[in-house]
């Protein structure tokens, strides 16, 4: 079984002095995997891929290479087959990038022999592919940490190594180059067999190249599996502190992190106006957001479970009256949603699409607008669209507008809106000393 891995990390400790960075890591790196390292600054994601690497021996535990305990396997053994981006590369003297690259042959070289023309025609092909072959002549010291980083790339491309470990391989690149190094990495991975271990700060990047990936957190495993299995809003919680959704790449299905807003303490006054959005159809989800994020709170109904507003609300804690999958809206949530909207400072009515399950979104609008309530309709000039009864919505807003219904061209007319409702609510409140 053990010889079937390319790498077998065994209860690995490593320490800094008194300070324990890995605490019992065991993994097996399956050949070609592409295993994508996550997990938050200090989780001690470096000092695992150096003791992969063998430029730091384990404090306690061991790391297997095909079944063979690394220490005992000479460094140029280990290099033929295997090649390490590091996060930071030194260099000290003026070579060209020529130079540098060719380095990467080193290991298949004999000690006296020179490059050959095979050699250097790997050495033009790692760097046209590490898309570098027009910094040939530079003096590496003076490129830019991108250009550097390409160059470094090409050098372990050059190994034709069978196994790549990467440290951080696209920290310094542009968004162009970071995409350019992953397909590179990709289809090295897919079409060539090379088994692929990197280190990546973008969650959204590692759960599209990766196919395994590891949280770690504290010096310790916190998750192993797929990028769903990892990428978890609970998981992203502990570990990185930090409220996020997880959506799907509408594309490629891998899960893909979205920030939430923060709605921050100082939010949490009684004073800060009440909000509720009448929505669905995935039109109201950016509006909850922004409105929490200025302090807001925020309901919203009625929308059908799994509609993506509904999704966003639930991610954002927000208060949503809802209805089953694809069914119309019943009494009773109707006169939830109407007691919730009695409770707000403003109702808007989003650019939602209606039919005759939805219809009661629209009807709801009579009693409040009866009460008092301030109530808005946003985008009205392109109702008629949006308008699946045949006409029935069209004539029911005409009646709402003589009633008082306001008309809003788009959110950020809501936006507005809101803003002055909100210094309304805090001249009463310094009125009120
Ligand atoms: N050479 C060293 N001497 C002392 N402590 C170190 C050394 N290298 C790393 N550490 C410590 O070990 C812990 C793990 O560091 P490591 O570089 O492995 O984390 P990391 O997950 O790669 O972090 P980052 O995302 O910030 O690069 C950190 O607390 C760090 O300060």
């Amino acid at each position: 079984m053990m010889n079937n891995m390319v790498f077998k990390i065994h209860g690995v400790e490593c320490s800094y002095g008194s300070h324990q960075a890995l605490k019992g890591v065991s993994l097996d790196i399956a050949p070609g995997s592409f295993l994508g390292i996550v997990g938050p600054n200090a989780a001690g994601k470096s000092t695992l891929l150096k003791t992969i690497a063998a430029t730091l021996k384990p404090t306690q535990g061991v790391v297997y290479f095909q079944g063979e305990d690394l220490t005992k396997i000479s460094r140029r053994d280990l290099a033929r087959q295997v090649a390490v981006v590091p996060q930071e590369i030194e260099m000290h003297f003026p070579f060209s990038v020529m130079e540098v690259v060719l380095m990467g042959r080193h290991p298949h070289l004999d000690r006296f022999d020179r490059e050959s023309e095979h050699d250097y025609e790997i050495v033009r092909k790692s760097m046209e592919s590490a898309n570098c072959w027009h910094l040939k002549d530079r003096n590496v010291l003076e490129l830019s940490g991108g250009e550097r980083q390409k160059v470094i790339l090409a050098r372990a491309l050059a190994q034709e190594p069978q196994i790549i470990l990467l440290d951080e391989p696209v920290a310094h690149l542009d968004l162009s180059a970071q995409l350019e190094v992953l397909n590179l990495l990709k289809e090295m991975n897919t079409s060539h067999g090379v088994t692929v271990v990197g280190i990546l700060h973008d969650l959204n990047l590692a759960a599209q190249f990766s196919q395994q990936l590891i949280i770690l957190h504290q010096g310790q495993i916190y998750m192993a599996g797929t990028p769903e299995d990892v990428l978890t809003a609970e998981t992203i919680k502990q570990v990185y502190n930090t409220d996020v959704m997880v959506i799907k790449h509408p594309l490629t299905g891998a899960p893909q992190i979205v920030i939430l807003p923060s709605t921050g303490e100082s939010n949490k006054s009684s004073s800060l106006p009440r909000v509720h959005l009448i929505c669905g159809g995935g039109v109201g989800g950016a509006l909850m957001g922004q409105l929490q994020g200025m302090g807001c709170h925020v309901t919203a109904g009625v929308v059908n479970i799994q509609d993506t507003d509904w999704e966003v609300g639930r991610a954002l804690g927000i208060e949503v009256i809802e209805e089953k999958p694809f069914s119309p809206i019943s009494t009773q949530s109707y006169e939830a949603n109407l007691k919730l909207a009695l409770d707000a400072d403003a109702v808007f009515l989003l650019e939602t699409p209606f039919g005759r399950g939805n219809f009661p979104n629209l009807q709801v609008l009579e009693p409040l607008l009866a009460s008092g309530k301030p109530c808005y309709l946003v985008a009205p000039d392109r109702l008629p669209d949006r308008d699946y009864t045949g006409g029935e919505v069209v004539r029911c807003v005409s009646k709402l507008q003589e009633q008082g219904l306001c008309l809003l061209p788009d959110q950020l007319a809501v936006i507005r809106i809101v803003q002055t409702l909100r210094r309304g609510k805090d001249n009463v409140e310094t009125a009120l000393g």
